[in-house]
């Protein structure tokens, strides 16, 4: 192993505490981290797994089949149970595809945990250990070219024909073709589709089947099914992400996932569930996964690279005519990372937070009791959006810190981007999740003005909040929760009143609600960084004797909230809640918290503990050698291969001399 960049080993030598110790914070647990080092190390000694071709340089097609090539080689580990505990799964994916979208991505996510909860139990018994065991490989087919957004208006179709009964899938229009569904285009040879069910002409709306789409025995397709890949993206090049089109293709009753509802053999419908958006559920799932392990690593992989190369790379003067420092040590560098880093693990507790909070309220909704429902869609909604939105900007300008080379691929940035940006789209556009949690807020308010309570997270709303913030430059965990409090609950009420007087004036309730949708949106922002600060504060209060790090995590959690202050400054003054004074107080004490926590910056990312194949990344390598690699990276492009191009005799020669040696 190559020596450390002294650059480096000198900030290491630096920190204020034990970077293992934070790790098993992050990880949930010293037991997390060595399982998860085992399993990381076993897939890094593999070949199958860091041996295949450099991804920069190979084509999309090459890409994906790549990807396939690392799927069989999981599925072949998979069916020897050497992957049941889904953390080890999960572990080793990340490391098999870093940043990318394997292939097999929504049989894993979506449509196994879709045939497990929303399965009778005898079709559970039948189809969930054929997909366990990739007998069948499964999408989760949704969205349509015409319509993502708006379940109810999906226009596949599934006809119930009692005298057979089958059901008859069929796409009757152009925009009715599913389109998206990850794994959708070549790979998956079953898919559960989401579709209209129509029984005697009457539509009870979306219900999911499960599908089969390709022969078992040759991957052809079945008739009257047409499928296909839609073609390259921003991103997520080694997942087909395909299209779907039924002729009137017929499935067995059974077919239908009847845990939520039932279909009778003469077509008496018969809905079980309680909720009638029992069928969403897998969404509720993924994108409280989202929050930790897409939005948050995607993040937290960024700020390692930036950081790190932040303290390699070293520019212009600090002290006229002195040395070049790093650039981490200008105070503007700073300004770009370290706000961005406390997002990092502000956000990064909020996602401990909800995937805790999902296994438990899953557990007892499948046991009958869907009290929490709500609370969960809207919680998983607004955080899913918050973090990924947050994370996609915080990448980008991650990527702007490293300059010149953070625009190179070798810097691992772009791919981080495009594989992250797309969870601000997928499993529910962000702005329309937002627009959901606004429903949970107004709803609550309007409990609230009755006087009546409300409860978990929008407990605050019927509370008497401060009308005067006390913060003081001590910046208190209990001082910046209720600024955070009074900003929330104000914007939460400015808009429920605003849908009121609306609706006083003569305006139906639909128009009065999508006239204050973005100061909507606006409050149900404010909710969730509320929360995430509430979060944040929370893990503060309950970590255990370890004084280094509850240090260095307390300055992180003050500053991610006084950026937050400085960034909404007018939120927190406008209504005379927070004194000019006290605004410029927390706008210097950022500038205060960003040099105490600057010491600790690589230790702190350095915490995060991503191998350097996960990372990708020549810039954010672990031993900062990265001139060196960066060289090499330039030498090994595929362009290099000749002296001389093949454009030059097919282009440049004829025009330059005339003449062609081709
Ligand atoms: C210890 C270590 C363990 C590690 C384990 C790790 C495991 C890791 C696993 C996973 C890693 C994650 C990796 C993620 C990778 C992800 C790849 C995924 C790729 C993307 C896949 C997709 O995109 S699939 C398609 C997703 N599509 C959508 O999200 C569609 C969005 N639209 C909707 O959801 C809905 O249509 C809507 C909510 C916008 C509106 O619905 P509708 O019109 O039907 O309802 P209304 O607006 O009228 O509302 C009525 C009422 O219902 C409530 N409601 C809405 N949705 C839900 C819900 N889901 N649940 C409960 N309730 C819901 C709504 O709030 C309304 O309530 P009211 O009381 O009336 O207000
Ligand atoms: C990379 C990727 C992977 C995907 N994988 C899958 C998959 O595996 N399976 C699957 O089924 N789908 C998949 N999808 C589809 C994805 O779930 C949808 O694209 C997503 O839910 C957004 O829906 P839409 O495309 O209809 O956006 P639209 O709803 O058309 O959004 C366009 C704009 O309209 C706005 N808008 C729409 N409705 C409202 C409203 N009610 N109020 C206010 N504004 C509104 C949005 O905010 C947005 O600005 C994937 C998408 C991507 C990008």
């Amino acid at each position: 192993m190559a020596a450390v960049n002294p650059d480096l080993q000198s900030e290491r030598d630096g920190a204020t505490f034990d970077t293992n110790k934070l790790t098993f914070l992050l990880d949930g647990g010293e037991g997390m981290t060595e399982r998860r080092r085992e399993v990381e190390a076993e897939a890094l000694a593999d070949p199958e797994v860091t041996g295949g071709p450099h991804y920069h340089f190979m084509s999309r097609p090459e890409q994906y089949s790549d990807a396939v090539r690392k799927a069989v080689h999981y599925m072949k580990q998979a069916k020897t149970g050497k992957f049941d505990n889904p953390a080890d799964a999960h572990w080793y994916r990340n490391t098999l595809w870093p940043n990318e979208m394997a292939p097999i991505g929504l049989h894993t996510t979506m449509f196994l945990p879709t045939l497990e909860n929303n399965s009778s139990p005898e079709q559970k018994e039948k189809w969930a250990p054929l997909a366990k065991d990739f007998k069948i490989i499964g999408t989760y087919s949704q969205t349509e070219m015409g319509h993502g957004t708006n379940l109810k208006a999906l226009e596949t179709t599934a006809t119930y024909e009692p005298e057979l009964e089958q059901f008859i899938l069929h796409s009757p229009t152009l925009s009715s073709i599913k389109w998206w569904p990850g794994g959708l285009g070549k790979t998956s040879n079953f898919a559960v589709v989401m579709a209209s069910m129509i029984i005697k002409g009457k539509n009870y709306g979306m219900h999911p089947f499960i599908v089969q789409l390709r022969s078992l025995e040759d991957h052809t397709v079945i008739t009257g099914i047409e499928v296909g890949d839609i073609g390259p993206k921003f991103g997520f090049n080694t997942i087909d992400n395909g299209y779907l089109k039924f002729d009137h293709v017929r499935i067995p009753r059974e077919n239908l996932l009847m845990k939520n509802a039932v279909v009778e053999p003469d077509g008496t419908y018969v809905r079980i569930a309680k909720n009638e958006k029992a069928a969403y559920s897998t969404m509720i799932f993924v994108r409280a996964m989202i929050v930790l392990e897409v939005a948050t690593r995607g993040l937290a992989q960024a700020c390692t690279i930036a950081v790190r190369y932040s303290c390699v790379r070293r520019q212009s003067e600090l002290v006229p005519g002195g040395p070049e420092p790093k650039v981490l040590d200008f105070q503007t560098q700073q300004y770009k990372l370290l706000p961005v880093l406390a997002s990092c693990y502000a956000y990064w507790f909020s996602g401990l937070f909800i995937r805790m909070t999902y296994f438990q309220i899953n557990y007892e909704i499948q046991q009958g009791n869907i009290d929490l429902l709500p609370e969960l869609h809207a919680v998983s909604s607004g955080l899913k959006a918050f973090t990924s939105y947050g994370s996609m900007a915080g990448i980008e300008q991650c990527r702007l810190a490293c300059g010149g080379h953070g625009f190179s691929q070798a810097s691992g940035l772009p791919k981080i981007y495009t594989t992250m940006t797309a969870g601000c789209t997928y499993e529910g556009e962000n702005s329309v999740l937002y627009l959901q949690m606004a429903r949970y807020l107004m709803k609550s308010f309007l409990q609230a003005e009755k006087g009546e309570t409300t409860t978990n997270s929008v407990a605050y709303l019927s509370k008497k909040n401060l009308d005067k913030c006390v913060l003081g430059a001590t910046l208190s965990p209990d001082t910046i929760i209720a600024a955070y409090e009074h900003r929330a609950a104000r914007l939460v009420r400015k808009a429920g009143l605003r849908v009121n007087a609306l609706e006083a004036a003569g305006k139906p309730y639909h128009e009065a609600w999508n006239l204050t949708s973005v100061q909507f949106t606006k409050a149900a922002e404010a909710h969730c960084h509320y929360f995430v600060v509430l979060k944040f504060a929370d893990t503060l209060e309950e970590m255990e004797d370890e004084a280094e790090i509850h240090n260095v995590l307390l300055q992180l959690f003050q500053l991610y909230a006084c950026y937050g202050i400085t960034n909404y400054a007018a939120d927190f003054t406008e209504d005379g809640f927070m004194s000019q004074e006290q605004l410029d107080m927390v706008r210097l004490r950022v500038l205060d918290l960003m040099a105490d926590i600057r010491p600790n910056a690589v230790a702190l990312v350095d915490s995060f503990d991503y191998p350097d194949h996960i990372l990708g990344s020549v810039l954010g390598r672990y031993d900062g050698n990265v001139y060196e690699n960066l060289y090499k990276w330039a030498k090994d492009s595929p362009l290099n291969k000749t002296e001389v191009h093949d454009s030059y005799y097919k282009y440049l020669q004829p025009m330059i001399t005339g003449k062609s040696n081709l």
